[in-house]
This record gives structure tokens, C-alpha cells and sequence, in this order.
């Protein structure tokens, strides 16, 4: 089956066409800076894509989408009331889903006929013990707002926790691990027995690391405090969404640029790695307590897989849980799977490379095939 997956961002729309029997990918891109350049929304992003996939048959559309509140726990065929429905989760995940739902309709104003599969970001946490997804607030918050922890990059997780469990050769229902998933946003989940059992981010993608220019875990009070400042529900919003991170601590979102600063002998930049890296061995030592004593420590996505600079300033953290670097081993280049510890490493350190378009892609042509040809 031939999949068309999208990954719409709030400004970029990334995409791919895959052959799902033959495991190929047969095009690939990414259109940038919608509504801020030539391409004035995400339909006419659309119309850029469709261009390039002349004389292409699709089908059925994958779409990543990262909100799918309590209701969504495994990817569903979409129609116009499902959209509805993702459309009411956007206050949840301001930066992802409007895009998503914008993706939607996109597709089925041009190709109604084409079957399209939403596969949510917070599907795999659905197995989340009430300890973990329970906030210690009144229990209207709950009931009322929806107010628990969701969980986010699950299509991730869920898909390296099996190459992890592969690669060790334990089968996935006896796979202990911590996981951290680090691109653009970031999040660590505690898998045991296969299963999420806890994750960093909560009730939308701000929660717990320190991201490309999210804050992560802060003081509640202070959004408070900001409020009676007068700043406003949507600058608080900002601020802390697509202010903050990397970003405010160093001047720079990419991981790469804020390494090369300091390495430069940029002090900020030094200071923000140091503020990453230490958070990140906080929870990994969370975690590892959360699953009984990990198997594997994982890294992953664009950091996880690419900085051995910052898996290296992680890993030092890390003398209490007996874990070993293996230098040469984490500077190798390489885009397989590979251990980057040492042989008396308590815990085995991992770098497996993600794959969200392939899993999203299988997972939409599972249930096109499962729902047959009239879907
Ligand atoms: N070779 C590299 N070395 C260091 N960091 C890298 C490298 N390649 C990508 N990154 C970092 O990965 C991050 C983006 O990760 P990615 O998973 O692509 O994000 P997203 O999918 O959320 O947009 C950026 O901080 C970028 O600097
Ligand atoms: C949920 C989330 O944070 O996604 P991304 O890392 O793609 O921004
Ligand atoms: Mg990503």
C-alpha cells in the first residue's frame, strides 16, 4: 500500500510517501515557513505537495497527530466529526494540533475519496497507572477540563522501545527501559514490561525536559505570579512555549549550534547544556527507579541519535546508576543501532534511530486494510 504520511508542524509540513509491503520510501520533503513566506497556509502547502506527487497513486494519508486526549487510544479512520473532535483538543497541544486538523482538512478538500488515519501521540501512554497520570489537585480538574498527565511522542516511543527489546534480543513484554526521545521537543518514558508506565510530559508537550524553546518542569506559582504582573494568558503561552528552552538560556533552539558555542567558550551556552543535561539525569534516575532497574538507557531523535556531546555530558551524570561511556564508542557516526557503553556498564546506554513516518505509514495501512475497500 502506498501511504502518504504527514507531519504538520505549526509552520512546516513534512511528508513522505511510503511503499508499506516494500518497506521504501518513494519521496520525501519538507515545506517550510508557512505563513511567514511564500507559502501563504497550509493549503497552499498542500497544492506544493500535490505538485510533487504527480503521477503517483496514493492510498490512504497517515497523519501524525499529537493530541488525542482520553477518547483516542489506537489510530482511527478519520471523518468529519473526528475531526471535530481533534479540532477541540488544540487548546491541549497549541503548537501541534491546529496544524494537524488544518492537514486534514487540506486533504480531504482535494482528495475526499482518500481514506485518512489519524495515529496519536498519546496512544501509547494510555497504559499509565493512575499514580503516574494523576495531578494532586482537586478532583474537578480532572472531571471538568480533562486535567491529567497525556503523555506525547508515544508513536515514538512505542516504536523504539520494540527495536530497543529487538536489538537486546528480550522479547518486548519483558523489556525494562528508560527512553529518551530528544528533537526539537523532548521527552523521557519509563517502559515496563513493554508498556508506558510514566512520561516527562503531562497535559500538553510543556512538561518536564527542557526543550528547544520550551521551559519543561517549573514552579506552577510562577505563571501565577506572571498573571497578576499583567501579562496575558497568551504571552504567558508564548513565553514559555516558544520562548524559553535552548532558546532563552543560549540564544540558539538547535542543539548543534549551542554545542559549537561552547565548545567555543560561549559561557551561556556551557550553562544551558549544563541546565539540559542535568534535568534530563534527574528523571533518568526517576525513571529507572519507576521500572525496577532499566535494561537499557535509550537515546534517540535528532539529538538522542546526533549529539555524542550532549549523550556524553548526560551519561557523566550518571556514575550513581553505575553507567560507563564508551568514548569511542558514543563518537562513532552512524545511523544503526549501537551500545555506546562499556561492558561492566551497569545499565546498558543505547542509541536507537526513531522512525515516526514508517510506524504512522504501518499503522495506517493496517487499519485501511483491516476496514477493507469501502472505508
Ligand atoms: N548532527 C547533529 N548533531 C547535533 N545535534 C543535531 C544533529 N542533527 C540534528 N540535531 C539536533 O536535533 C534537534 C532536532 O531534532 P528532530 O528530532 O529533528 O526534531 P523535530 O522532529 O522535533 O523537529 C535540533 O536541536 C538539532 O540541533
Ligand atoms: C509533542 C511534541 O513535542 O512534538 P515535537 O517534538 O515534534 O515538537
Ligand atoms: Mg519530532
Amino acid at each position: 500500500m502506498r501511504v502518504l504520511v504527514i507531519n504538520s508542524g505549526s509552520s512546516s509540513l513534512k511528508y513522505q510517501v511510503r511503499d508499506t509491503e516494500a518497506g521504501t520510501v518513494l519521496l520525501e520533503g519538507l515545506i517550510e515557513k508557512i505563513g511567514a513566506g511564500e507559502v501563504a497556509d497550509h493549503a497552499a502547502a498542500l497544492e506544493l505537495l500535490a505538485a510533487e506527487l504527480s503521477g503517483i497513486d496514493i492510498d490512504a494519508v497517515g497523519h501524525r497527530v499529537v493530541h488525542g486526549g482520553e477518547r483516542f487510544g489506537e489510530p482511527v479512520l478519520i471523518d468529519p466529526e473526528i475531526t471535530r473532535a481533534i479540532e477541540r483538543l488544540n487548546p491541549l497541544a497549541p503548537l501541534h494540533n491546529p496544524a494537524n486538523v488544518l492537514g486534514i482538512r487540506a486533504i480531504a478538500a482535494k482528495w475526499p475519496r482518500l481514506p485518512q488515519v489519524a495515529v496519536f501521540d498519546t496512544a501509547f501512554h494510555r497504559t499509565l497507572p493512575e499514580h503516574a497520570w494523576r495531578y494532586a489537585v482537586p478532583e474537578e480538574l480532572y472531571s471538568q477540563h480533562g486535567i491529567r498527565r497525556y503523555g506525547f511522542h508515544g508513536t515514538s516511543h512505542e516504536y523504539v522501545a520494540r527495536q530497543a527489546s529487538d536489538f537486546l534480543g528480550i522479547p518486548l513484554e519483558q523489556f525494562d527501559g528508560v527512553l529518551a526521545h530528544l528533537g526539537n521537543g523532548a521527552s523521557i518514558t519509563a517502559i515496563q514490561a513493554g508498556k508506558s508506565i510514566d512520561t516527562s510530559m503531562g497535559f500538553t508537550p510543556l512538561e518536564g525536559l527542557v526543550m528547544g524553546t520550551r521551559s519543561g518542569d517549573l514552579d506552577p506559582s510562577i505563571l501565577v505570579f506572571l498573571a497578576r504582573q499583567g501579562y496575558s494568558a497568551d504571552r504567558i503561552d508564548a513565553l514559555l512555549n516558544r520562548e524559553s528552552g535552548l532558546l532563552a538560556l543560549a540564544g540558539n533552539n538547535d542543539m548543534r549550534t549551542v554545542v559549537e558555542a561552547a565548545e567555543a567558550g560561549d559561557e551561556r551556552a556551557a550553562m544551558a547544556l549544563a541546565v539540559t543535561s542535568y534535568r534530563l539525569a534527574k528523571y533518568i534516575g526517576g525513571y529507572h527507579v519507576a521500572v525496577g532497574g532499566a535494561k537499557a538507557l535509550v537515546f534517540t531523535a535528532g539529538i538522542g541519535e546526533n549529539s555524542w556531546q550532549f549523550r556524553a555530558l548526560v551519561t557523566a551524570r550518571l556514575g550513581a546508576l553505575g553507567v560507563r561511556l564508551d568514548e569511542p564508542a558514543n563518537r562513532e557516526r552512524s545511523k544503526q543501532s549501537r551500545v555506546i557503553s562499556t561492558a561492566d556498564s551497569a545499565v546498558p546506554v543505547l542509541v536507537i534511530p526513531t522512525d515516526e513516518e514508517r510506524a504512522i505509514a504501518e499503522a495506517t495501512a493496517a487499519l485501511v486494510k483491516r476496514l477493507g475497500p469501502e472505508s
